[in-house]
């Protein structure tokens, strides 16, 4: 069988990575590989049902997210780094808690924090909507998922675990200070496991601490604290990224933001805050959100081990390949998405609806039976959050700054984005 092709990416590739890798596949096709021909990369509707439905038992997370990306040693194994068997049971615990239903039970969590916050937001004269988006974001996942209500110093362990050490430490010395980052949080979340095993709530976290498997044993501190950890983390620096960039397209788009806010004023009216029923009926506002998703995908690129040999083009993949299904290049192929590169949300709109002519052409929260858990709770927080923001408050970017995406693990806007928030007169 022909080799696969390898492209060189250039060092800066992380802020060019989408026009990069959309350049290869116009070279190469949908598979090639890079870093040295480390990762093959996997790209288009076609890719991402393979390595999402159709041959899933061939790849790993564990490989994916654990290995290429490291996510195990940081946060230990939780859901996303789970395979097989394990990975199934798991979810099934969860799955409930996150099913759209369920979302008013957060809900009121979610409207009272971006009260608070956006109000704090147009009190200063301006903001890093980014960093603000951040610190809304994990208080209510932290808040709606394990009850607890001072996060400040639970998300400033988070941020520093994510963002790693302030200058670059030699190995042992970096284990240590993980570690010690480690103890911290669970001497935070230890005492909540027990409130919840004498006194269970409804949400996530009692959900897991009541859980008894099939020998009626609970879940280990270990894997209870993994679960939280990554919850978390995948949580809200995806949100943190999608919300700021959908709030900056917004006000970019002025013309469409008028017809979001008609749709506002139908829906919601004079009222305070939207119910979830309303929240899922704001399509207009959904098709920006789904555009922003589109655009700026949180999460670039799906990592996984492949643990069983597979073909796909003429190409043949190996078992222990490290393969990423790009969930980047996917969003910007033209024969798939017109004009890719033009904000426009009517594409998901009737009658034309370029997603659904393809499934698993829009994969920002990927695909299949391990699609994203959050999916649900993050559509829902980011609709209340633009729908709260637009009704009562006017935007504006503060000029001669630089815009733009960067890609490691995640993405994010590179040296954020600066926004004056005011409060409209009533
Ligand atoms: C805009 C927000 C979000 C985006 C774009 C996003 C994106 C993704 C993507 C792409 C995956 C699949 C990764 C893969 O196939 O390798 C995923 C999985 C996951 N996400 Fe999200 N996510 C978001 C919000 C959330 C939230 C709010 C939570 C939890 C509260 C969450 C928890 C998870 C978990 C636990 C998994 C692993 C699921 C499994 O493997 O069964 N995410 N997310």
């Amino acid at each position: 069988m022909k080799a696969i092709p390898l492209v060189n990416l250039p060092d800066d590739y992380r802020y060019h990575f989408g026009p990069l890798l959309i350049e290869a596949y116009q070279q190469h096709g949908p598979i090639f590989a890079a870093h040295g021909g480390k990762i093959v990369y996997l790209i288009g509707p076609e890719a991402n049902r393979l390595v999402l439905v159709s041959q899933r038992h061939k790849f790993s997370n564990h490989i994916g997210w654990g290995t290429i990306f490291d996510v195990t040693e940081t946060f230990g194994n939780g859901l996303l780094t789970m395979d097989g068997e394990e990975h199934d049971q798991h979810r099934k615990v969860m799955n409930p808690a996150f099913a759209v239903n369920y979302m008013d039970k957060y809900l009121p969590i979610m409207n009272r924090l971006i009260g608070l916050h956006v109000a704090r937001w147009a009190e200063q004269e301006e903001i890093d909507l980014f960093q603000e988006a951040r610190k809304l974001t994990f208080d209510i996942a932290a808040q709606a998922l394990t009850g607890l209500e001072q996060s400040d110093h639970f998300r400033e362990l988070f941020t520093l675990l994510l963002n790693g050490p302030a200058v670059r430490l030699p190995e042992e010395e970096y284990r240590q200070w993980v570690a010690s980052l480690e103890q911290q949080l669970q001497d935070l979340l230890l005492p909540i496991i027990e409130e919840r095993r004498h006194h269970p709530t409804d949400d996530l976290f009692s959900i897991l601490v009541q859980h008894r498997d099939a020998e009626g044993r609970p879940m280990s501190v270990e894997k209870l604290i993994a679960h939280v950890n990554i919850l978390l983390v995948a949580g809200h620096e995806t949100s943190t990224s999608l919300s700021t960039w959908l709030l900056y397209l917004l006000i970019q788009h002025k013309d469409y933001t008028q017809r979001i806010l008609q749709e506002q004023s139908e829906l919601v009216g004079e009222r305070a805050d939207p119910t979830l029923d309303e929240l899922k009926r704001m399509k207009v506002l959904e098709n920006a959100l789904n555009e922003a998703e589109r655009l700026y995908p949180p999460v670039a690129n799906g990592p996984r081990g492949v643990l069983e040999d597979f073909d796909f083009h003429g190409y043949h993949v190996p078992a222990g390949t490290f393969v990423f299904y790009s969930i980047l290049a996917s969003h910007y192929l033209p024969e798939i998405f017109a004009n890719p590169t033009v904000f426009d949300p009517d594409r998901f709109a009737p009658p034309r609806e370029e997603h659904k002519k393809n499934p698993y052409a829009l994969v920002g929260f990927g695909g299949g039976p391990r699609i994203c858990i959050g999916i649900n709770f993050a559509q829902i927080e980011i609709k209340a959050l633009a729908s709260h923001v637009l009704r009562h408050y006017t935007l504006e970017v503060v000029p001669d700054q630089r815009i733009a995406q960067v890609y490691s693990v995640t993405g994010w806007p590179v040296e954020g984005i600066r926004i004056r928030v005011k409060k409209k007169a009533l």
